[in-house]
């Protein structure tokens, strides 16, 4: 592992592909994300999505293609590459017969957090969820687990934070709160952070530049502010729509 930080994208991955027998399901994706850059992954339920981030969490095994976290190639480097990523998704709640110190502490050893109390009490004021550390995460509303999971996902300060849907089943004014949190993360500079979402506002509102997805292909590539106009769409939840239904007139895909 190289001594001086590494100053290239926190994320590359180059013709990344995973098939399940005859079922495509990622197809020669390319793609970055810098530090301090928020990248939305976009696309219809079945586009591949989940399969990225899985492969790039080293879940799954690519069927082909490279992934590079931080300067190491996850194929070589897995542990170390691997010490530097964390996750959150409404997927993964936390255990909820623990409380949230318990979750935090356990997740913490996990990741050979040093002065591990430290970092909690940091975490725990960062998320404004001092109230709640002896609740078990299990009676938490929808918001205050999602804040206890994004804390649990900041505990290894990764340099690359993976998103999966993180406001989904929250409130709009605590998802708001969560994007402002999410976004000063990525505005420090020294995380990137991809993010999935079917939320095209929120998309609009967070994200520095967006990953159309369809069939395992990006077909898309851009600021969301602009890609609309660029592409004669009235908004991008009609882009979105757009590239969903048409796919094939959106051509080749977009690299990095
Ligand atoms: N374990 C598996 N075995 C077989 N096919 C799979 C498996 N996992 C995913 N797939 C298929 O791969 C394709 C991509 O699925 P994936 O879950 O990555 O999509 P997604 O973009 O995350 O969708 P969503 O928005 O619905 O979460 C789909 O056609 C899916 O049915």
């Amino acid at each position: 592992m190289p001594d001086e930080p590494h100053r290239g994208p926190v994320l590359s991955v180059a013709a990344l592909r995973k098939h399940y027998g005859d079922t495509i399901a990622v197809d020669d994706i390319s793609f970055a994300v810098r530090r301090g850059e928020i990248v939305g992954l976009l696309g219809p339920n079945g586009a591949g999505k989940t399969t990225t981030l899985n492969m790039v969490l080293g879940v799954l095994e690519p069927s082909a293609g490279r992934i590079v976290i931080d300067g190491l190639d996850v194929a070589r480097h897995r542990a170390e590459a691997l010490a530097t990523v964390n996750f959150a998704a409404v997927y993964a709640p936390l255990p909820g017969n623990l409380t949230v110190w318990q979750n935090l502490r356990v997740f913490g050893l996990i990741y050979a957090v040093p002065d591990l109390r430290t970092r909690i009490e940091q975490l725990l004021e960062q998320f404004d969820l001092q109230t709640f550390r002896d609740s078990k995460c299990g009676v938490l509303s929808s918001g205050e687990q999602t804040r206890v999971c994004l804390a649990k996902a900041m505990l290894n300060q990764p340099r690359l934070l993976l998103l999966d849907e993180p406001t989904a089943s929250i409130d709009p004014a605590s998802a708001r709160e969560l994007r402002q949190m999410i976004r000063a993360i990525a505005d420090r500079g020294d995380s990137g952070i991809l993010w999935t979402s079917h939320n095209m506002h929120e998309v609009e509102a967070v994200c520095d530049r967006v990953l159309f997805v369809s069939r395992g292909r990006v077909l898309l590539e851009g600021d969301p502010r602009r890609l609309p106009a660029e592409r004669g769409a009235a908004s991008l939840e009609d882009l979105f729509i757009r590239v969903a239904r048409e796919p094939l007139s959106f051509g080749a895909g977009a690299g990095a």
